[in-house]
């Protein structure tokens, strides 16, 4: 079986192989896992050793044995090695630390006390990041500064530990002098408040709660101090916001200007954990202070808070542990600067914060250094007043797009509008910014900006000066229309141009003329006087424009005293609401919130300027300069016109108090022979200066009558009509018949013919009894010209015109109406004053009410003349020197007209 050995030898054999391969296999893993297990060892070794130090380890019987082990050789090396690199970069730390410290933390920052102390610091913008409290030592490398962020980067939580509470008073009181002597006098305002200290809270800083740099709170008031950083936050936080950007940081970098100060407010607890409500305020307040520019330092108030915080937990009396330096290190904290020092600095830079804050500001510090270098695109923006010597702003814009202001009588509310207005002028051009202002105070408030006898420069900004109109509220409503109108006329615009507000038209109209209009109505209030239709049109005005005003950039400031004012906002809350800028002057009530105290206790000469509604966290206290003496607003204002008169109109003064002459009308003046003759009767009630003026055109019932016993307006009315008609007829080309049948208006009325003859028109004087008798003349013949009967008090003249001649079948009445009824087709038009409506009646008999298509009413009661005004309810309470206009072909209603103004001419 020679095959079968043969087959079984290769068989042992391959399996020979198979085990040798096997067992070199097994054998490298076993040595494998001896060196592996040898390294684990080590590593071992070496994280013990580590464990309890190396030169301990030296020490400790077992592990020096191990270690001299020659398996274990190197361990002891390695770790040599690893020190000696470790300690030689740690000893490097230090100094890398302390030039940090000097760069980041420089001057008051870091420096010590006796290098600063007392005096005043003077960086506006850029605070450092880092503060020092104290220092630590690793080793002997020498010790290393301990800083801590503070202002816009981080709040501060301290832990005290027994008997320290004197050591963190100190720490704090060290920290606030040095961040009080590195930052600008004034840009730093500190708030303190210890839920058991009634008296002083870190007294050595008391000298300073003199100035705005220290507020001191009573425990109790824990709720008043967090109200108002929230408010303060929300402002800022509104601000902030609404010029693209997250942090007040961000804001001031970008202007590079301080527009509030940073705030630290300093909470000392003890240990226990608040009442819910404050502390979720306080919760909210730590997650959005600093980007407010607002740090925390909160003593022993054992909760965790959002936002950043660093942490000191005092070890002993000078001893801390903080988390900028971990819990290996001990902070020795800094020799606490002896409290009469502190108090000594405190008291210095409270002197030099009044210095520097000085006495009342004027005027001029309002002003920009360079006039008109604004633009409104966005908003309008101006100080009005200062605060601790700080401006205090007021922003007219999308945020605060109209405002209410109050105050009692003489508190100063027309010196804060000229405050404003000049403030406002003074920023922005006049193609930025057009102002529409109007008094209904009797007074005459705002007349100086307007061209005057003893000053003729007026305020290029304006457009329109009411003064005087507290009994034309007519002329209030006709601002709100014109203002509607524009509105209308800019929405129109911004949708052709697809956009949706002003800034949007004027980038995509750069062209167009789009200033922002500030409309500024004083003693609002009288819009609203009677139960009237001025009042229903003029609440659904105001409302039109104080909702949609804001997009259009159009924005009302009314101003009244202040219950007055705010009683007449009852029933028309989307006014008031729509109003968010609230002014309010010293001892103004209702103006602001109703739990807002701020004015009741607001100094003379200051105002409360409140974005918010009026609610207490938006309170801005600001003096306000002296803007309205003598003197001190016109040398502004002479030098804006100046700047703009060349390119600007002047604007149009519209004063109730005086009526304006025929002869400086534009309507008059601008009158020529030739066309339909126009007779004016007055002044148009109107924001354009127009003429209320009737067509004398061949139509039927173009005639007018003058109603009423009013004598010098109804010779105004009659004179007015007589002289604009005489200037449109070339000489010889019209006849004007006179007939006056009062004998006190005749020298009057004399002296109008003779001037029309003087002009050379034909003039026919006619005497009551000639009257009928010309009537017939007139009724019958053709016409050979142009005629304008002028009749006097023609109701004096009925009963002769009644009488009948024997023989004759019509009577001189009937032959007057035929003229009423027929004249103005052939060219006879009649302009008659009748004493009364009755009379009036009598004269055109049951069906000739059409006949008299125009009419002007002076003392006559509405209701009397609904039956010449188609019927319709006629709201007229008759006054002097105004009188009731309506012409049927151009009327709707009635509108209120002023008479021109006739100089009595003694004779
Ligand atoms: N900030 C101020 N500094 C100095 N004087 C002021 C100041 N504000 C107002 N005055 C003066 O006080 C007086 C009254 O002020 P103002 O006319 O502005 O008050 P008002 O509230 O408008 O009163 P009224 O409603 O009766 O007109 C004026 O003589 C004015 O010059």
């Amino acid at each position: 079986m020679p095959k079968a050995n043969e087959q079984k030898r290769r068989v042992v054999s391959a399996l020979g192989a198979v085990r040798e391969k096997l067992g070199m296999v097994l054998g490298a893993a076993q040595a494998g896992r001896q060196i592996a297990e040898a390294e684990l060892a080590r590593l071992q070794l070496e994280q013990q050793v580590v464990r309890a130090g190396i030169d301990a380890a030296a020490g400790d019987e077992n592990l020096a044995a191990a270690l001299r082990h020659p398996v274990m050789a190197g361990v002891r090396d390695k770790l040599d090695a690893q020190r000696n690199a470790f300690y030689a970069d740690a000893a490097t730390v230090p100094a890398r630390l302390r030039d940090l410290v000097a760069q980041a933390a420089s001057g008051p920052a870091s420096l010590p006390p006796s290098a600063w102390l007392g005096r005043p610091g003077l960086e506006p913008l850029t605070p450092p990041p880092l503060w020092r409290i104290g220092s630590s030592t690793m080793d002997n490398s020498g010790p290393f500064p301990v800083v801590v962020p503070l202002l816009d980067d981080s709040h501060l939580a301290i832990t005290t530990a027994p008997r320290t509470r004197q050591a963190v008073e100190s720490l704090i009181e060290g920290l606030l002098l040095r961040v009080l002597s590195s930052m600008e006098l004034g840009s730093v305002r500190v708030h303190l408040w210890d839920v058991a200290q009634l008296t002083a809270v870190l007294p050595n800083l008391y000298p300073l709660s003199r100035t705005s740099a220290v507020t001191l709170y009573d425990p109790d008031q824990l709720g008043v101090l967090l109200d108002e950083v929230t408010g303060h936050i929300r402002r800022i936080h509104a601000q902030t916001m609404q010029a693209g950007h997250t942090s007040l940081r961000g804001l001031r970098d970008q202007l590079g200007q301080r527009i509030e100060p940073w705030r630290v407010v300093v909470l000392f607890g003890n240990g226990e954990t608040w009442a819910a409500e404050p502390l979720r305020e306080l919760k909210r307040i730590a997650g959005a202070a600093l980007a407010a520019g607002i740090s925390l330092i909160t003593v022993d108030i054992p909760t965790v808070l959002a936002g950043s915080f660093e942490n000191i937990r005092m070890l002993g009396e000078h001893r801390a542990a903080t988390s900028m330096t971990g819990p290996n290190l001990v902070v020795d904290l800094d020799q606490p600067i002896p409290s009469a020092e502190v108090s000594a600095a405190a008291s210095r830079l409270a002197d030099a914060l009044v210095e520097k804050q000085g006495g009342p500001r004027s005027f001029r510090d309002l002003l920009p250094a360079e006039l008109g270098q604004e633009n409104s695109a966005r908003e309008l923006r101006a100080p009005v007043g200062f605060f601790e010597g700080d401006p205090v702003e007021v922003v007219i814009g999308d945020a605060s797009p109209h405002a209410l202001i109050g105050g009692p009588s003489g508190s100063g509310k027309t010196n804060f509008l000229y405050a404003l207005l000049g403030s406002l002028a003074a920023r922005y051009p006049p193609d930025e910014l057009a102002l529409y202002l109007l008094d209904f105070k009797e007074g005459v408030s705002f007349a100086g900006l307007a061209p005057g006898r003893r000053d003729a420069s007026w305020l290029p900004h304006a457009r329109l000066i009411g003064v005087n109109v507290n009994t034309d509220r007519e002329f209030g409503l006709a601002l709100l229309r014109f203002l509607a109108d524009e509105l209308r006329r800019r929405s129109a615009a911004a949708k052709e141009h697809e956009v949706t507000d002003l800034a949007g038209l004027r980038a995509q109209d750069p062209g167009g003329h789009w200033p922002r209009i500030v409309a500024v109505i004083d003693e609002f209030q009288y819009l609203f006087a009677g139960r009237d239709g001025v009042t229903n049109t003029a609440t659904a005005l105001l409302e039109d424009i104080a909702r949609r005003g804001r997009a259009q950039g159009i924005h009302l400031i009314l101003a009244s005293q202040d219950i007055a004012g705010i009683d007449a906002f009852w029933g028309k809350p989307a006014v008031f609401e729509q109003c968010t800028l609230r002014i309010a002057m010293p001892k103004a009530r209702r103006v602001l919130a109703e739990t807002n105290m701020a004015a009741v206790a607001a100094p003379k000469w200051h105002a409360v300027v409140n974005h918010d509604s009026g609610v207490a966290h938006g309170n801005q206290l600001a003096h306000v300069p002296d803007a309205s003496s003598k003197d001190i607003f016109s040398s502004l204002q002479r030098e804006l016109w100046e700047r703009y008169a060349q390119e600007h109109q002047r604007p149009r003064l519209f004063d109730g108090a005086h009526s304006p002459l025929l002869e400086h009308s534009g309507a008059f003046t601008a009158l020529t022979p030739g066309g339909t003759p126009r007779a004016l009767l007055g002044q148009s009630i109107d924001v354009a200066d127009t003429a209320c003026e009737v067509e004398l055109t061949g139509a039927p019932g173009r005639n007018l009558a003058v109603l009423g016993t009013a004598i010098a307006e109804a010779l105004s009315i009659m004179d007015a009509a007589a002289r604009s008609l005489a200037r449109q007829y070339p000489r010889h080309e019209v006849e004007f018949l006179v007939a006056c049948l009062v004998d006190r208006c005749a020298p009057a009325v004399g002296e109008l013919a003779d001037g029309l003859e003087a002009d050379g028109h034909r003039v026919v004087r006619l005497s009551d009894v000639e009257l009928g008798e010309h009537m017939a003349k007139l009724a019958e013949e053709p016409p050979e010209h142009a005629r304008i009967l002028l009749l006097y008090g023609v109701d004096g003249a009925l009963p002769l015109l009644e009488q009948k001649s024997p023989g004759q079948l019509k009577s001189g009445l009937d032959h007057f109406r035929l003229v009423l009824k027929q004249g103005p087709g052939k060219g006879i038009h009649t302009i008659g004053w009748w004493r009364s409506t009755a009379r009036l009646k009598d004269t055109l008999g049951f069906a000739g009410t059409d006949d008299i298509g125009a009419w002007a009413a002076l003392d006559v009661q509405g209701s009397e003349l609904s039956q010449f005004a188609a019927g319709q309810v006629v709201h007229w309470s008759p006054r002097p020197g105004r009188a009731l206009f309506f012409d049927r072909s151009t009327h709707v209603s009635p509108e209120v007209m002023i008479p021109f103004d006739r100089p009595e001419h003694p004779s």
